[in-house]
């Protein structure tokens, strides 16, 4: 039963004196959220939901750097910042070097997730990863050696993962474009699978017009039914003990607490509880984690963790080894390293002990990318290094001459606008950098200096 009250009566008179720009939050959403949470939390949800976003962002520890470093600490993630206000985060050069990303808060306590695991994991499977937010995250969280395989199904979004991820540096990742089902193949392979599933999106009401606009029961319930799906493909590529770290951005039951239920139910697993501060506002439910916008500094994010029951055994992979090629030793750690050809020209480095892990992913699904790219061989001849290169946390800065920009040529760079270099700075490749990090390449030719920053990441913010 729907509890109509007085409440209830106070929010409609609220959209109804609002300032009709943006579209209202749906009636329908609020009666469900008053079933869910009662009518005076869903009133206060709702209040909440018309006010301004809090901004946040997480830093890289792997590259550091004092920016924000007064900013008020993000309670549930060592690495989480608030910020009093919005910057022009793009033209913040740092942003472009990977040394922090602008994350919404709530998204940060996967970190309690990742604390609950009485093992580290080897292998973990980030299975709706774009625009990159959890993954790097994920990065961070995870020792060097253990491998992140990043996936996206749709090719544009995909780019922009592999972009983010290698701004972000490490070299033990892969990239891939891929359904859920498609991992099915790789059965029992992976120790934890994320899933930051696409869903009905109504945490997201304060931020996006369009969340309100599509909003509707019928697409909750497609939302879910596509969620289950997802759960279900992916399954066998999960070992039997492993992880699942299930979210969305919504807060109805259907996409949260009775998808748990059917992982536990229908797939094989049990919740498993986490520890969590009263003063951080969280609601604990026997299913998951609530962040409720009128009680946390945050969006609106369900977060469950989940320890598969049901057994998957293991398909032992024939892994087709590849011929190694020698790659330029342009790394601080060379040995730990073996070059692999990616397509007929790019050379990458990927980290020995997980070369054969690389491989079995790249036999099953498609990859954009797999450890450091590089260099291009041009003709046999010419080896030019790789933008990637000059972001990751491996790179032998010494190798190349170094040039330090100021914020406008800086800036000028991430434009892909020719730079003019000092007149001693050697000819050929350059690393340019900005406040001690790395941004990336030139090509000196002494008059005037090309740009090598990749085309499609270039910044069009003047
Ligand atoms: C909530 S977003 C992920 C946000 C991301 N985890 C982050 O933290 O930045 C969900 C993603 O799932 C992708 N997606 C859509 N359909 C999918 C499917 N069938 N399987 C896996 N991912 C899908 C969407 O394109 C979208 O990028």
């Amino acid at each position: 039963m729907y509890e109509f009250s007085a409440a209830f009566a106070y929010l409609c008179e609220l959209k109804s004196d609002k300032l009709e720009l943006r579209p209202s939050i749906p009636d329908e959403f609020i009666a469900q959220q008053t079933r869910l949470i009662g009518s005076e939390n869903a009133l206060r949800l709702a209040e909440s939901l018309e006010r301004a976003s809090p901004v946040s962002v997480r830093m890289n520890s792997a590259k550091r750097s004092s920016l924000f470093s007064e900013a008020e600490l993000v309670p549930w993630c060592t690495t989480g910042r608030f910020l009093d206000k919005r910057p022009e985060f793009t033209l913040n050069p740092l942003l472009h070097a990977g040394a922090f990303y602008v994350q919404e808060a709530a998204s940060m306590f996967l970190e309690q997730a990742y604390n609950a695991f009485d093992e580290t994991p080897q292998r973990v499977l980030d299975l709706c990863a774009a625009p990159g937010g959890k993954s790097t995250l994920w990065r961070s969280l995870l020792p060097e050696g253990a491998l992140l395989v990043a996936n996206e199904p749709l090719r544009q979004r995909a780019m922009i993962l592999a972009e983010n991820l290698a701004k972000w540096g490490h070299a033990d990742v892969v990239v891939t474009q891929a359904y859920p089902e498609e991992f099915a193949a790789l059965r029992g392979f992976f120790d934890v699978i994320a899933t930051d599933v696409p869903c009905s999106g109504e945490g997201m009401f304060r931020k996006d017009d369009d969340a309100r606009r599509m909003w509707s029961m019928a697409n909750v319930a497609m939302c879910a039914e596509r969620q289950r799906k997802i759960l279900s493909d992916v399954w066998p590529a999960l070992r039997n003990g492993g992880w699942i770290v299930y979210s969305t951005c919504t807060f109805n039951d259907e996409e949260n607490e009775k998808n748990v239920q059917f992982i536990c139910e229908e797939l094989g697993a049990e919740v498993v509880p986490l520890s969590i501060d009263p003063a951080w506002g969280i609601v604990d439910t026997p299913f998951g984690y609530h962040f409720y916008p009128h009680l946390t500094r945050s969006e609106g994010f369900f977060i469950a963790l989940l320890r598969k029951t049901s057994p998957s055994g293991t398909q032992k992979m024939k892994i087709k080894h590849r011929p190694l090629v020698d790659f330029p030793k342009w790394l601080k750690n060379n040995d730990e390293f073996v070059g692999l050809r990616s397509c007929e020209t790019l050379i990458t480095a990927v980290r020995k002990s997980i070369a054969d892990d690389v491989l079995a992913v790249g036999q099953i699904v498609r990859c954009l990318s797999a450890g450091i790219a590089m260099a291009e061989e041009i003709k046999g001849k010419k080896t030019v290094p790789q933008h990637p290169l000059a972001l990751a946390l491996d790179f032998d800065e010494a190798v190349f001459p170094r040039v330090s920009l100021s914020l406008d040529e800086a800036l000028s760079y991430l434009r892909r606008e020719t730079l003019c270099l000092p007149a001693d700075v050697p000819r050929g490749y350059v690393n340019v950098v900005y406040e001690d990090h790395s941004l990336g390449f030139v090509n000196n030719l002494g008059n005037r200096a090309n740009n090598m920053y990749p085309q499609e990441w270039r910044i069009r913010r003047k």
